[in-house]
């Protein structure tokens, strides 16, 4: 009736505005703590985290009393929110539960986050911290023994002090799953993406995606095994995880110098460039920004510049791990991120800015629908814009590389290094919910938790650990996200749907013609296109007010992920990888009877 349609706007615009209220104070006491930890800021943010429950609670509850009426409503765009609001989430936990659940979790991101390990080199020295000293060493480093030193300590000072604290997680999370109707927190974890087949179509996507990765890993193995040598790279086996660049082995981007296919050819990475032209993270951030106004979006608000924490501070703990922030009120929105003066993390500076972005876009949205129409959407829109970056093309255009050498053997060169980030993480993308899923449904038990972790990591990304490991470990535990408490197939839905935004903005843009051999996928850079800025916003503005495949509908002209496009912009590539591999009588895929992990406690 028409009366219950107006009396139910003007509940859901009253629960609006005090959520917002809410959602700024519990975010700030967030913030602090994560910018400073302290004994005092962990109080303060463990306090406004009960009273934000409470509120939620007393909101769930008013909902509730709807029920049996909105679903009368007519507005659809009225009933997404109730449905929205009707699942509470934690909060449904009795209190000391609560309290023990979100002390669990501060408790481990801080062990993650205040982690420092001796250095190899200097024993008595130990104060290595993840960031920056620990990355720099996983990027540069190539002494077989110094890198081994710092993946089994780093695993010693994370992984294994938070594997009790994870057991009880696991079941209070379980309990807040059941207490909101879940059969436990992996399907609580599904609900945003609103799809009954969601992980059968993302088995199907990483089948699509399997033999790309198998041939990239051949290769890359080979050249791994010219550099360390048989004994430690062997020619069908898995390739030690310490070695690839990166301390979990989800981007392979720093070995680029190790596999690149035609070294006479100029370098892509332009860290060397940004140095020698005294670039700082401030020049980083206003790079990005400029890249979002050329098309059209919004520019970052001044609390940006005021509030943001683009440098590591010195002198004090903080959550280094970058992020991008929401205070829900429409004027507050911060990134936090120890920035370096690298190519990598002019990358990350424009993944954070993407969910600012995404944020200014749906600000005026009411709460409900201030999130990604999926949560993978969130994650693609700064990556789509860094495709665009990344090319040879727009570094020239910003300065940073003074030719562009256009021709096949530059195509391969570049088609690789951005294999070397963009496949080498499918696996390990999919893998961390694999895995969590089945620690919460029970499928994989508290005795096989870290050797189930070395099934999937062996068998998705064909590595191995580079000392034996037992169920004293608890690798998981060494990944911010684990102990973070995020979830994380979003990224692995983003790295496929990015390049299906990508495409969707290059045609927009002019850029892509999938007639026109000048004009491949992978040689688009849509900055300064309004057209595609334009599509971009619209689709940013829906927030989740509508299912995501109607806003990937919007975009893309299609309903479904499709893995056919990240295939096509690597088509270049796969085929001389298949070709180099078979000249050089390649073993695809990877064979071991090494014991990787000894399930006896
Ligand atoms: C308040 C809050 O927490 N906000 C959320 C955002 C939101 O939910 O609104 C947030 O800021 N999350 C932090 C997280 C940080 C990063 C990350 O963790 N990345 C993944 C995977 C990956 C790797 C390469 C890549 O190109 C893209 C993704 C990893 O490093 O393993 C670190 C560097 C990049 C992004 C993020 O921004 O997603
Ligand atoms: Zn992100």
């Amino acid at each position: 009736s028409e009366q219950l349609e107006e009396d139910a706007r003007n509940f859901l615009h009253e629960l609006d505005v005090k959520g917002s209220e809410e959602c700024t104070v519990a975010t700030m006491t967030s913030w602090n703590y994560a910018s400073d930890i302290t004994e005092k800021h962990k109080k303060e943010k463990a306090a406004a985290e009960l009273k934000y429950a409470e509120w939620e609670k007393e909101a769930w509850e008013r909902v509730r009393k709807w029920n049996g009426k909105w679903e009368t409503l007519s507005d659809p765009y009225l009933k997404r929110q109730f449905k929205f609001m009707s699942i509470l989430g934690t909060a449904a936990l009795p209190k000391h539960d609560l309290e023990k659940y979100n002390n669990l979790v501060t408790e481990m991101s801080t062990v993650y986050s205040t982690a420092k390990i001796c250095d190899y080199k200097n024993p008595r020295s130990c104060k290595l911290e993840l960031e920056p000293d620990l990355t720099k060493i996983l990027r540069t480093s190539r002494d077989y023994d110094e890198l081994e030193h710092v993946w089994k300590m780093w695993r010693y000072n994370t992984g294994r002090r938070i594997r009790d604290h994870y057991k009880l997680f696991v079941r209070l999370a379980n309990k807040a799953a059941k207490l909101n109707g879940f059969d436990n927190m992996g399907d609580m974890w599904l609900y945003p993406y609103e799809s009954d087949t969601f992980r059968d179509d993302l088995a199907e996507l990483w089948q699509q995606l399997n033999p790309l990765y198998q041939q990239l890993h051949a290769y890359v193995r080979r050249k791994l095994r010219q550099k360390y040598g048989e004994h430690y790279v062997t020619r069908r086996g898995p390739i030690p995880a310490h070695l690839l660049g990166n301390m979990w082995a989800q981007n392979w981007g720093h070995i680029y110098d190790l596999a690149i296919p035609f070294p006479h050819k100029a370098s892509l990475d332009v860290t060397p460039q940004m140095v020698s032209k005294g670039y700082t993270p401030r020049r980083m951030f206003e790079l990005s920004e400029e890249f979002f106004v050329s098309l059209n979006l919004t520019r970052m608000p001044p609390e940006f510049w005021q509030h943001s924490i683009i440098e590591k501070p010195q002198g004090r703990d903080l959550v280094c791990h970058a992020s991008a922030w929401d205070f829900c009120n429409a004027k507050d929105f911060r990134i936090k991120q120890c920035t370096e003066v690298t190519m990598n993390d002019l990358i990350t500076v424009h993944h954070e800015m993407g969910h600012v972005e995404y944020f200014l876009q749906y600000q005026n949205l009411p709460k409900a629908f201030r999130d990604g129409a999926n949560p993978g959407f969130h994650e693609a829109v700064g990556d789509v814009l860094a495709l665009s970056v990344s090319t040879p093309k727009h570094l020239l255009k910003i300065g940073l590389l003074n030719e562009v050498q256009d021709d096949p053997e530059a195509d391969i060169n570049f088609l690789l290094s951005m294999a070397l980030s963009k496949i080498t993480f499918l696996p390990f993308g999919y893998l961390i919910d694999l895995w969590r899923w089945d620690v919460f449904s029970g499928k994989t038990l508290e005795n096989d938790w870290n050797c189930a972790w070395w099934d999937l990591r062996y068998k998705l990304q064909g590595i191995k650990p580079p000392v034996q490991r037992s169920e004293y470990d608890f690798d998981p535990g060494a990944k911010y996200h684990i102990p973070g408490n995020t979830p994380y197939i979003r990224y692995f839905v983003s790295f496929v749907v990015q390049f299906q935004f990508h495409k969707a903005l290059c045609i927009k843009a002019g850029e892509y013609d999938p007639l026109d051999p000048s004009k491949p996928l992978h040689k688009c850079d849509i900055d300064h296109s309004t057209e595609a800025g334009n599509a971009l916003g619209d689709m940013l503005q829906l927030g989740s007010s509508k299912e995501w495949p109607e806003a990937l509908e919007i975009l893309t002209g299609t309903r479904k992920m499709d893995a056919s496009v990240i295939r096509e912009y690597f088509k270049p590539l796969e085929l001389w990888l298949a070709k180099d591999n078979e000249r050089h009588g390649e073993f695809i895929g990877w064979e071991t009877d090494e014991i990787l992990c000894t399930s006896e406690v």
